[in-house]
């Protein structure tokens, strides 16, 4: 693997004044002066007092609305600054890939390991990429056996497929079709894969303008300084986009010497976990959610379903739900701690599944047009909503939390009794415990849904 941009070791770490002073960092900050980032004197970069590693800490007490630095764009690092950006331009059409990544991570392969990247003092802090501990590098069997049922393991094993196909279909003939500035012996697929995992956790995707919707997302870019500063849900940070530069926003007042979170949106522990390699200790996330797939539910009303008539009738109303794109194989119905995330799919999907054949009739002659408003009611699945469900959807949705609760292979109150036992707790490694942390929160939302069905 390359070695040309290891994070230093960091000398003194005291305190933020020390902390500020040290070569990577004086070097990083130094950089930004000559590159036109602004950093406001009321923070500073440390790595005392911070959740993990680098973070950003207040000097001075901070209000709403203040800046805490602006960033030119010319500054962001991205395929069309990066000093290959002429060869990326020139096989564009070569470089199209179902992640939109490639070319960003083309370029970041060639900046990490170029003698004299313009980059340099920003790569400087960047951490040894050996050290990030995605999922995807678990060994499989410790994956499966602390993520079984929390839909990590699904999403690794498509990243692993993915990262394979783009290394071995685009990455490489791209490489070998430029010898003089990539080698596949220094740019192997092992370190592109720990560069993926680099851009999952320190990347950013410029929002789509609302009138954009259908458009695919924006690539991703490496936003120097905003790619300091940690998550948590309850942030008091936010990035800013405009047409020149980028701004860190002050969304929450701070005081002296308190760290400043950013947001990188609104994210459920699992996706904390596959991402960024780190979960919100329970009960913090408060975007925290659980996936009920939605085949589990057609399973859940096949079951139920006593004739070989019932158990067509459910298939068709499937196939049918399929049509709508209320539904799909590979979906799932995304349940919060306060609402269905996706409650229109959930509600119509109750709904059509527990139809008599009549009704279905009926329904799909108005190709599943509804006007009642009673009956829109339902579409709202909030928990007083899940509440006043019909009895025989309340019952589907009942089974299918039960066949989803089925699907983890832990024990709730053994999961309780770690979270309760510091000592216990502490013995754990912190896969074990990030795990722990996903499992515990994905359960214990439905568990309060069947509490709300019973
Ligand atoms: C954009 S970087 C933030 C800077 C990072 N702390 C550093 O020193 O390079 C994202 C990474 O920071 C860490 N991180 C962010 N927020 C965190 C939190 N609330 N708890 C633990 N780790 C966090 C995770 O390792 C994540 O992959």
């Amino acid at each position: 693997m390359a070695a040309a941009a290891k994070r230093p070791k960091v000398a003194a770490e005291n305190s933020p004044a020390e902390d500020c002073s040290t070569d990577a960092i004086s070097g990083f900050l130094g950089w930004c002066k000559k590159v036109g980032l602004e950093l406001s004197p009321k923070v500073c970069v440390s790595r005392e007092g911070t959740v993990a590693d680098y973070g950003m800490l207040a000097r001075e007490d901070l209000q709403v609305g203040e800046v805490l630095f602006t960033i030119p764009r010319a500054a962001l690092l991205s395929q069309h600054t990066t000093s290959i950006q002429a060869l990326l331009e020139e096989g564009q059409a070569s470089l199209q890939s179902q992640s939109g990544w490639v070319p960003l991570l083309l370029s970041l392969l060639h900046e990490y390991t170029a003698r004299n990247s313009y980059w340099q003092p920003y790569l400087s802090l960047w951490p040894d990429l050996k050290s990030l501990d995605h999922p995807m590098f678990w060994p499989e069997e410790e994956r499966v056996q602390l993520l079984q049922g929390t839909g990590i393991l699904e999403a690794v094993d498509k990243d692993l497929a993915n990262i394979h196909l783009e290394y071995t279909s685009l990455i490489l003939p791209f490489m070998e079709s430029h010898p003089d500035i990539f080698d596949p012996k220094l740019h192997t697929l092992e370190l592109y894969q720990r560069l993926v995992a680099f851009v999952m956790a320190y990347s950013f995707q410029e929002p789509l303008d609302e009138d954009e919707d259908e458009k695919e997302p924006n690539p991703p870019m490496m936003v120097p300084m905003a790619d300091i500063l940690n998550h948590v849900a309850s942030n008091n940070a936010n990035l800013e986009h405009s047409p020149e530069c980028l701004r860190m926003v002050m969304t929450q007042p701070v005081c002296k010497g308190q760290e400043i979170f950013n947001t990188y949106g609104q994210m459920a522990n699992w996706q904390l976990v596959h991402m960024y390699g780190f979960a919100e200790p329970y009960p913090g996330n408060t975007n925290d959610t659980a996936d009920i797939q939605m085949v589990t539910v057609r399973k859940a009303a096949l079951e139920r379903a006593r004739t070989a008539a019932e158990q067509q009738l459910v298939s068709e109303q499937w196939d049918f739900l399929c049509q709508l794109e209320m539904v799909g194989e590979e979906g799932a119905f995304v349940i919060g701690w306060e609402e269905v995330l996706t409650e229109e799919e959930l509600s119509m999907t109750l709904k059509v599944l527990c139809m008599s054949v009549e009704e279905f009739e009926e329904f799909k002659e108005k190709d599943g047009w509804e006007e009642d408003t009673s009956e829109e009611e339902d579409s709202m699945l909030s928990n007083e909503m899940i509440r006043k469900l019909k009895a025989s959807r309340k019952k589907l949705l009942h089974d299918s939390v039960l066949l989803t609760l089925a699907s983890y292979n832990s024990d709730l109150n053994a999961e309780q009794d770690l979270l309760n036992d510091k000592v216990a707790y502490g013995k754990l490694s912190q896969r074990e415990q990030q795990a722990l942390h996903v499992r515990y929160g994905q359960k214990k939302i439905l568990h309060q849904l069947l509490e709300l069905v019973q």
